[in-house]
């Protein structure tokens, strides 16, 4: 208190010793001008008044010249004879008169949008967003406004999404309805879309065929603004799914599944595991592998049956480039387990424990290595806890999408430890929990709000369909091998199994050690037989599968 008074007096004596000053000096000018004119106090006191009026005549007059000048007046009062070309001319000149007050004034600002963002700190308090520099878009169906604008040189829209939450609350809305992402010229441009209505209040149609076709990538769910949403390259990213039971992780699944059908018809593999029949048990005529199972073991096998496929495939990549060819296009294969974290426990034993490790090390080297030839995993887990899924499997997913849970630590399990540090984060805890489906995608970079597709059953069995269909077009035009024969016969037969010390013979294989015939017999369908009830053989899905994976 004491030091801000004393600052006050001390400029009181300075601006008193201004005013002093100054009237010396005018006096000491008045004085001059008198002795040099020889004229009495008065008509030099006239005189000097009259001449700094003139003075300021002449400098509004030339202002209004120039501004004339920049108008182009001279041109069109000189020319013009009729009015309507004059009247045109002096609109023309009205706003060339505004721009040229601009020129003086500076540029005109958008004050709803300076206003937020100043308020916001995402720009400095002497710095504002140009009117011409910005651009408000209704979004259809009154879904709410896209903001479309540059921020001041020296800020990027880097800025703006950091302050995502404060720039919405300056505009009157939440975190949840804005989404902030850069504009398409430069590192300045800002695209920020501010929903009316709190996002997925009304529910999106889901894509057609035509429209998954167009997709750049694989759809899997719905932009808050209805866009279609999707994962643009297998190749780049594993997919790590958790939610609370119930809130829509198997329906934003199946619609990946369903969109990579259409997107690969009778190109793609899949891989599939859950505890019970459920979900999955839509796509199990189109699995290589679909298992109902919460043993570990079974996980396990899957597991190393991929990492096996795995390593083939890096030897013929291998081998491609100690030939100098080019490296061979792998069919792509998609493993998705449910509810993984019931194949991570452990009984707590030594040898548990060393198993448990085992898993460990082989699915993250399965999620990891897969990517490069052609395998990628999905997982889904309802215990997004820190313990249930090892953190060295979730440690290798780029990709992750956290339906919702209810508090910061399940979201950091779900989409990483270092979630909230990144540009522009959103709370999974502030979704509705009542919209299902709703979701945080976070590709590793940044994150945006989606909600998984539903697609109706009868479409996802007409996916099905077709592809079982393609599929049986393109067994049909497979060459005469040993696999091939084997899948005409046991389709004359009508059966859908077969034991190997049947087929083996019925293919021309007379070996009385079955051993030795089981072997050659694989050897000769390129398949491995399976261990079911009914003894050790092969199924026709499986010899079918093996047959498109061959062509
Ligand atoms: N996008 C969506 N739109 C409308 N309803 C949805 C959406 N997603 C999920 N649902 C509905 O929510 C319910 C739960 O969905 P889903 O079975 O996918 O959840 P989940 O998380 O896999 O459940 P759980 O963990 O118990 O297996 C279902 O009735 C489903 O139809």
């Amino acid at each position: 208190m004491g030091r801000k008074k004393a600052a006050q007096d001390e400029e009181l004596y300075a601006q008193t010793a201004g005013a002093i000053g100054t009237l010396a000096i005018a006096a000491g000018c008045l004085a001059a001008i008198k002795d040099k004119t020889g004229l009495g106090w008065g008509a030099t006191l006239a005189l000097t008044a009259g001449a700094l009026v003139a003075l300021g005549y002449l400098a509004w007059k030339i202002r209004a010249v120039v501004k004339r000048l920049l108008a182009g007046e001279g041109i069109t009062t000189g020319l013009r004879s009729d009015s309507a070309p004059a009247q045109a001319g002096k609109a023309g000149a009205e706003t060339a008169e505004e721009a040229a007050d601009d020129l003086i004034a500076g540029p005109a600002r958008d004050e709803e949008l300076t206003h937020a963002l100043v308020a916001s700190g995402a720009i400095g308090k002497d710095q504002f967003v140009r009117a011409d520099e910005s651009v408000v878009t209704p979004l259809p169906h009154g879904l709410g406004q896209r903001f479309e604008f540059k921020v001041p040189v020296g800020r990027t829209y880097e800025h703006v999404a950091a302050k995502a939450g404060e720039v919405a609350g300056a505009l009157g809305a939440t975190r949840l309805r804005t989404q902030v992402e850069r504009g398409e010229l430069s590192e300045r441009d800002v695209d920020m879309t501010v929903l009316a209505q709190p996002p997925f209040t009304h529910a999106f149609a889901p894509p057609t065929k035509e429209m998954i076709l167009a997709h750049e990538g694989i759809p899997f769910a719905h932009s808050m603004t209805g866009e279609v949403v999707g994962i643009d390259d297998f190749t780049k990213g594993a997919l790590f799914v958790a939610g609370m039971t119930q809130t829509g992780k198997s329906t934003l699944t199946i619609a990946l599944i369903t969109c990579a059908f259409i997107a690969y018809g009778p190109d793609l593999d899949v891989y599939l595991i859950e505890g019970k029949p459920g979900a999955l048990v839509r796509f199990e005529k189109l699995a290589i592998r679909y298992e109902a199972s919460s043993s570990a073991s079974v996980f396990d096998s899957m597991v190393c049956e991929l990492l096996q496929k795995q390593r083939e495939r890096y030897d013929l990549d291998n081998e491609a480039m100690r030939e100098r060819k080019p490296k061979p296009r792998h069919r792509q294969i998609l493993f998705i387990a449910d509810e993984v974290a019931d194949y991570y426990v452990s009984d707590g034993s030594a040898e548990g424990r060393k198993e448990r490790a085992r898993m460990v090390k082989n699915s993250s080297e399965l999620v990891r290595k897969g990517l490069e030839c052609g395998i990628t995993v999905i997982m889904m887990t309802q215990r997004p806890s820190d313990r249930a899924v090892p953190v060295e499997v979730r440690d290798q997913f780029k990709r992750r999408i956290c339906l919702y849970v209810s508090g910061k630590g399940s979201a950091e399990v779900a989409l990483g430890s270092d979630y909230f540090k990144t540009q522009s984060p959103i709370h999974p805890a502030l979704m509705d929990a009542s919209i299902q489906g709703q979701g945080v995608y976070f590709n590793g970079v940044s994150s945006r709000l989606i909600r998984g597709i539903r697609f109706p059953d009868d479409f996802i069995w007409r996916v099905v369909d077709d592809v079982l269909e393609r599929r049986g077009k393109r067994i049909e035009s497979v060459p005469d091998t040993p696999l091939k024969k084997a899948i005409n016969l046991m389709q004359e037969r009508g059966i859908d199994h077969i034991r190997s010390t049947e087929l083996g013979p019925a293919l021309g294989i007379n070996e009385p050690d079955p051993g030795k015939l089981g072997k050659k017999l694989s050897a000769d369908l390129t398949v491995s037989p399976e261990v079911k009830s009914w003894g050790r053989g092969y199924t026709l899905d499986r010899l079918k599968q093996a047959a498109l994976t061959d062509s």
